[in-house]
């Protein structure tokens, strides 16, 4: 049941500090309601230089008035894959947790350590429908390798660093000096509120994703220097965001060829269709009626 009345195969989701991408023409903004409700906000459709279109979602809506716990991220992706959307570029505001990561440098993770707790809805599965996703590789490789060869363009020596751990916490409040030590000591590169549950949501949905971490501060693990606030935060983001947008523009003449002859490996197209585990005269009809909204003709 993709929308091909739309037909967007690339969206951007944008974090703290990034509520728009400029520099595109906008087309129109939807708000589709999914089964899991409405998105963070309206989703923005542009025409990309090419042609094609592009979709922007503001992850705690623009004005910034969901917390990180608060973010309808199944919505979010439900909304975004109905558009037809197949690769998703999702910015993160984070915080550094070691010294080679500085403010303003971007970081492509390709772990994540999940320190959510529970309160956010976490799959599409259940009631009536199991099936378990392969998460061992949270990102996608493929993505990852297309966005790190613009590294060139980052701007105010802005370093680009690949293969990094990435912990995601509850929040909204910061961590602790004891629990930044420990995330440091547990192998953690950087830390956010927003890696989860939407990696695994995305690959739920069947949509390559990667997330593009933008290093804002040093969270609080330097014992004889100030602690992460909001301020620290907003001031770094200032330039990350001019490096965000730059950096989008030069992968999408890439990403947009990478997606039309569908070379992104892994391809993971299909890769849900045998992850059920429910025996279809035992599924929930109501939840497989859901499910259509995001993954048409596999568990009906
Ligand atoms: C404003 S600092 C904490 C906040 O920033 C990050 O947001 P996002 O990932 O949406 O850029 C982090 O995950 C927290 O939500
Ligand atoms: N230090 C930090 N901890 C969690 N999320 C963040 N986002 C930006 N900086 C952060």
């Amino acid at each position: 049941m993709v929308n091909t009345v739309h037909d967007v195969k690339i969206a951007v989701i944008g974090g703290s500090g990034l509520y728009n991408l400029e520099g595109l023409e906008v087309i129109e903004e939807v708000n589709p309601e999914t089964p899991w409700g409405f998105a963070s906000d309206k989703i923005i459709i542009s025409k990309t230089p090419s042609g094609n279109k592009i979709a922007f979602l503001a992850r705690h809506g623009r004005g910034h008035y969901l917390t990180p716990t608060e973010v309808p991220v199944r919505a979010n992706i439900a909304a975004l894959k109905h558009l037809g959307v197949e690769v998703i570029i999702a910015f993160s505001a984070v915080g550094s947790l070691r010294e080679e990561i500085p403010p303003c440098d971007f970081v492509l993770p390709d772990q994540l350590i999940d320190r959510t707790r529970g309160l956010r809805p976490s799959t599409f599965f259940g009631e009536g429908v199991v099936a378990h996703a392969g998460f061992a590789e949270p990102f996608h490789a493929g993505l990852s390798d297309l966005i790190a060869k613009h590294e060139k363009v980052l701007e105010f020596g802005a370093k680009l660093h690949q293969k990094k751990t990435a912990v995601c916490m509850e929040g909204p409040a910061f961590s602790t000096r004891a629990e930044s030590h420990m995330y440091r000591s547990w192998g953690g590169d950087v830390i956010n509120m927003s890696a989860l549950p939407e990696s695994k949501l995305a690959r739920e949905a069947e949509i390559a994703y990667q997330m593009i971490c933008m290093s804002t501060d040093y969270d609080c693990w330097r014992d004889n220097e100030e602690a992460v606030t909001v301020e620290t935060v907003m001031q770094n983001m200032g330039n990350n965001g001019k490096n965000a947008k730059t950096l989008l523009h030069a992968i999408l003449p890439d990403l947009e060829e990478a997606v039309s002859n569908n070379t992104l490996v892994p391809n993971l197209k299909g890769s849900m269709k045998f992850a059920g585990m429910t025996a279809p005269e035992k599924r929930n009809p109501k939840t497989v009626e859901k499910l259509e909204f995001i993954l048409p003709g596999y568990y009906c």
